[in-house]
Parts: structure tokens; C-alpha cells; sequence
């Protein structure tokens, strides 16, 4: 954000313009907040850098609006610099120390203490502060705007610096920053605005940004479609590997996702023990027989089976990492493979001898591994330094392992090995429920068949998945995802696709 700000004002626009542009976008939800409640008194909390300048700004604009305002201040004005000094050197309202400020009467406050430039956890005055503010929020109930973040929540990591306000609404300027996505930042936001302030989005191109908002825009170019001329092999054939006679669910989740994702078969490879009950239980889903590493090398020999799928309800034993190396084993021909579950947890003991075979497997790999399962797999990227956020961590492992890493919870991130990565937001919570995740892997693998490139076909699963639980609303289940993915691909193809 500092390189886009310095470079749109070498480019000419005067930084006091964003500044006041930024104020504007504050204030037009300040009087929106106010209206709706009948709301008349403002306190502006403003802290020592830029984002209280924002704050002083947008005090002015509110009281040429006819609100009674009032500044508090961290730091005594004498002591701000530049943009921020002058913003506030044109404040002729009240101003009292922070410290001493009284919420007593107060309909909404802004929030303007630290914005981007928040370095290092809030000292012992700024805590008190915030810590004051929440309280008055929940005993009152009135509602607090945040300038840019949340103060004391990390813009880059989500992490709390100490402590953090808790926002009913967050304006932020030109883009919304990963601490704004990633938890716990994302629950202290409230409602997220992001308002234009004259920063050109050209400026990202140069900059090389590689982490994005999971949404439609990122990958919906590249989704694939069926062919009017095409067959069911043009839509790629996916394998699932099964568990054993008591664990087939999981698989058999992942193979009808696979199918409803789009792939134009689905195979599911089950261990003679099992064939009864996984074929009794599908229709449209293949099953064959398959045990062990052998039998897998066996039915993978035909090559048209594109993409794999092998975690789910497998088991935690030498004999499944040797079925994974069989699924990732190098060939002329390029299969995709997703690993989730159990195929990353049996090699907790070697993680390398898994990258070997993520390394040198022939197509794209994604593995799926939620907070337990990284942690087990990618210890040393899961350290807890207090600048490495979510997304920090995805990246190390997708470059250590060669492949996607979708790292789930409520704030999936995907990260590819080229460090492009994608976050997504607003996740239904009723998500977490069982056979969710083996879900997601057959999406990811039904897409992957249909030769989608890792890194989107992991992201375009990831939103999939979360747009199905959306759309179904609460009581979910596993089931009712795979069962709502028609109504997800009809939004996004358009009712006549
Ligand atoms: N970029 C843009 O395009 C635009 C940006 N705009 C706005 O500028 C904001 C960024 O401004 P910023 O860079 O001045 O940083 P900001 O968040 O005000 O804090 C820095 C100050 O806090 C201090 N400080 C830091 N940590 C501290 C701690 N733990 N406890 C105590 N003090 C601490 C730090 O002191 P220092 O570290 O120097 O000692 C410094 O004085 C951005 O969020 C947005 O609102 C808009 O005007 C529109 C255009
Ligand atoms: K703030």
C-alpha cells in the first residue's frame, strides 16, 4: 500500500488529494451509520501517523454535515507530521487527550488510531484505549467505524497486535489488504467497504501483486466448460481411491463431487473387501477393484484416468504412502493428483520422501491439508513467528513440496509454488461438518480432470464449495453441497450454459 501510494504521487496527485479522498469515503458511512440509527454525536479517535490524519479529515467533513464532533487525540498534535499534521492543523473543533476521552453520550465512533503503518503490538496507553472502546461497544451496542483496519489488527497477517477494535464497519482505501481476509483481523472488520481513492489499479500490474481475493474474476476464464462436440473422455476421467471395507464414505463423497464438478467419469478404485458395499452404494460413479499399491499401478496403467484423488478415509500406513508414490509416479503422460487426509498424514514421520514425489510427480499436485494435518506436515513452515501469517505459510509449503498447498479453514488460503495465491472470504461456518473436506477434494479432482491448472482449479474448488454452502443455507451437510453444486455452475455459466 505505501509503494501504491508513493507512486500515485510521484505520479502527480497531491498525497493531501488521497488523503481527503479517503476522509470523504469515511464520512459518506459515518452519516450513513448515523441516519439509519438518528445519530448525532461523533468522537473521531486519532492516532500519530497518516490514519489519524484521516481521522482529523473526516471529523471536519462530519461537523460541515451539522454532527457534534469531537477529536481524541494518542498523540498531542505538536508532534504529528506531514499529511498528518496538516489534516490535523485544519480541525478547529474540540480536541482532548485520548486518554481522557469519555464515550459517555457518544452515538459512533471513528476509529483512527492505526492504520497500514502499525509496526509493533499497541503500548499499554493505546491498549487501555481500545480496550475501553470494545467495551463501551458491547454495553451500548453503538456502532464503531474503522479508518482502513481495525486498529491493532497486523495489515499484512490478521494477527491482534496486543489488542484490536472491534468494528462494526471498516473503510478501506484502493484494495482490501490479506489482514482485512485472513483470521482473527477478518472478525474484528464488521462490514468491509473499499472505496476508490484516486490510486490507479495499473499501479498493482508494476508491482507484481501475487495474492488475490478468492472470486470468480481470478479463474473464471479458465473454468471448463463442456463441448458441443465433445464426449465424456473430453471431460477427463477421474480416479478416487477407497478405503477399506469400513472407511468408503469418504471416497464415495469425493467421487460424486468429482462427477457434479464436471469431470465425464469417475472411477473409484476400492479394495476387493469393499467392492460390495462402494458399488451398492453408486451408480454413476465406476467402481473397480484395487488393492494395495499393486492393484493401483494396475488400474492406473490406462492412462486416460487423468487425475486422481487419493486421502480420503485411506488410512494412516506405510502401505498408503506407497500408494500415493504409485499415484504421483513419473510418466510420459500427464496425470494431476489431489492428496488429502490420510495420504498427507502418513508421511508425517518423512515429509521429504513425500515432496520427492510431489517433486517429481508428471502433472499438477494439490494437496489439501486443514490446520492439524499442516501442522503435522509442514512443521517447519508452521512456525508460530508472529509476523508469519496464513498465507506466509501456504506459500513456504506450496515452494518446499512443488505443489498447490490448499490450506483450509474459514479463511482458505491457496498458494501455488510460483507464489501466486488466493484467500477466500465469508465461508459458511456450517461448513464444518463431517465429509466436508473430502468434498473439496473431489472438486478439486473433477476439475483437475477436465485439465484445469492447479492453482485455479484449486482456488475455483475452494469457492465452489463455499458458494454451495451459501446458497443452501443452514442445516448443511456433505451431502447437500455436492447436491447444490448444479445450482453453482448455473450461476456461474448463466441459466442458458
Ligand atoms: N497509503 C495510502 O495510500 C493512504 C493512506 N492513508 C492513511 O494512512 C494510513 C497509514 O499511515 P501511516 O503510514 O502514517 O501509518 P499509521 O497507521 O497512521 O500509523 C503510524 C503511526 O503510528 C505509530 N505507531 C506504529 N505502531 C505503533 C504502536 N504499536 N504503538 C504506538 N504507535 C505506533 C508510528 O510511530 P513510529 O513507528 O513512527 O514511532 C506512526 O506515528 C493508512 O492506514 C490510511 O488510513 C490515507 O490517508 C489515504 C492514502
Ligand atoms: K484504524
Amino acid at each position: 500500500m505505501a509503494r501504491a501510494d508513493r507512486m500515485t504521487i510521484d505520479s502527480g496527485v497531491p498525497s493531501m488529494d488521497l488523503m481527503e479522498s479517503a476522509a470523504v469515503a469515511i464520512a459518506r458511512v459515518a452519516s450513513r451509520v448515523l441516519q439509519r440509527m438518528s445519530g448525532r454525536r461523533v468522537l473521531v479517535l486519532c492516532g500519530p501517523g497518516n490514519n489519524g490524519g484521516d481521522g482529523y479529515v473526516a471529523a471536519r467533513l462530519l461537523r460541515a454535515q451539522r454532527y457534534k464532533v469531537r477529536v481524541a487525540s494518542l498523540a498531542p498534535p505538536d508532534r504529528l507530521r506531514g499529511d498528518a499534521a496538516r489534516a490535523a492543523a485544519s480541525w478547529t473543533g474540540t480536541l482532548l487527550p485520548a486518554q481522557e476521552c469519555d464515550f459517555h453520550g457518544v452515538d459512533l465512533v471513528i476509529d483512527a488510531l492505526f492504520g497500514t503503518g502499525l509496526a509493533r503490538d499497541l503500548d499499554p496507553a493505546a491498549q487501555t484505549l481500545v480496550n475501553r472502546l470494545n467495551q463501551w461497544r458491547r454495553e451500548t451496542k453503538q456502532s464503531v467505524i474503522s479508518v482502513d483496519i481495525p486498529s491493532g489488527v497486523d495489515g499484512t497477517t490478521g494477527a491482534i497486535r496486543g489488542a484490536a477494535v472491534e468494528a462494526d464497519e471498516t473503510v478501506t482505501f484502493f484494495r482490501v489488504k490479506t489482514g482485512h481476509l485472513l483470521l482473527p483481523g477478518r472478525t474484528r472488520c464488521g462490514r468491509l467497504t473499499c472505496a476508490h481513492i484516486g490510486i490507479r489499479s495499473t499501479t498493482l500490474e508494476s508491482m507484481g501483486v501475487k495474492a488475490f481475493v478468492n472470486a470468480p474474476e481470478l479463474w473464471l476464464p479458465h473454468l471448463p466448460r463442456p463441448r458441443v462436440d465433445g464426449h465424456k473422455y473430453t471431460r477427463g476421467h477421474a480416479l478416487v481411491v477407497s478405503g477399506g471395507a469400513s472407511f468408503t464414505g469418504a471416497a464415495r463423497l469425493s467421487a460424486s463431487a468429482a462427477l457434479r464438478a464436471g469431470a465425464g467419469l469417475v472411477t473409484l478404485a476400492s479394495p476387493t473387501e469393499a467392492l460390495a458395499v462402494n458399488a451398492s452404494a453408486l451408480t454413476s460413479v465406476m467402481v473397480r477393484p484395487a488393492d494395495g499399491p499393486v492393484g493401483l499401478a494396475h488400474v492406473l496403467a490406462d492412462e486416460r484416468k487423468n487425475a486422481i484423488a487419493i486421502g480420503p478415509g485411506l488410512g494412516v500406513s506405510e502401505a498408503s504412502c506407497q500408494q500415493v508414490e504409485a499415484a504421483l509416479k513419473p510418466q510420459a503422460y500427464r496425470r494431476a493428483a489431489v492428496l488429502d487426509a490420510d495420504a498427507l498424514t502418513s508421511f508425517e514421520s518423512d515429509p521429504f520422501r513425500l515432496w520427492r514425489a510431489t517433486r517429481g510427480a508428471p502433472g499438477p499436485v494439490v494437496m489439501t491439508p486443514h490446520a492439524g494435518e499442516f501442522a503435522r506436515l509442514f512443521a517447519e513452515c508452521d512456525g508460530n513467528h508472529a509476523n508469519r501469517s496464513k498465507l506466509d505459510k501456504a506459500r513456504d509449503a506450496a515452494r518446499v513440496s512443488g505443489a498447490v498447498v490448499l490450506y483450509k479453514g474459514p479463511d482458505t488460503v491457496v498458494a501455488a509454488p510460483d507464489g501466486r495465491a488466493s484467500i477466500q472470504t465469508g465461508a459458511s461456518p456450517w461448513l464444518a461438518t463431517a465429509g466436508s473436506g473430502d468434498v473439496l477434494t473431489g472438486i478439486v479432482a473433477g476439475l483437475l480432470a477436465q485439465r484445469m491448472e492447479g492453482f485455479l482449479a484449486a482456488s475455483c474448488a475452494v469457492w465452489m464449495h463455499a458458494r454451495a454452502a451459501e446458497q443452501f443455507g443452514p442445516g448443511l451437510i456433505a451431502d447437500d453441497i455436492i447436491a447444490t453444486l448444479p445450482q453453482v455452475w448455473r450461476e456461474l455459466c448463466g441459466e442458458s450454459a
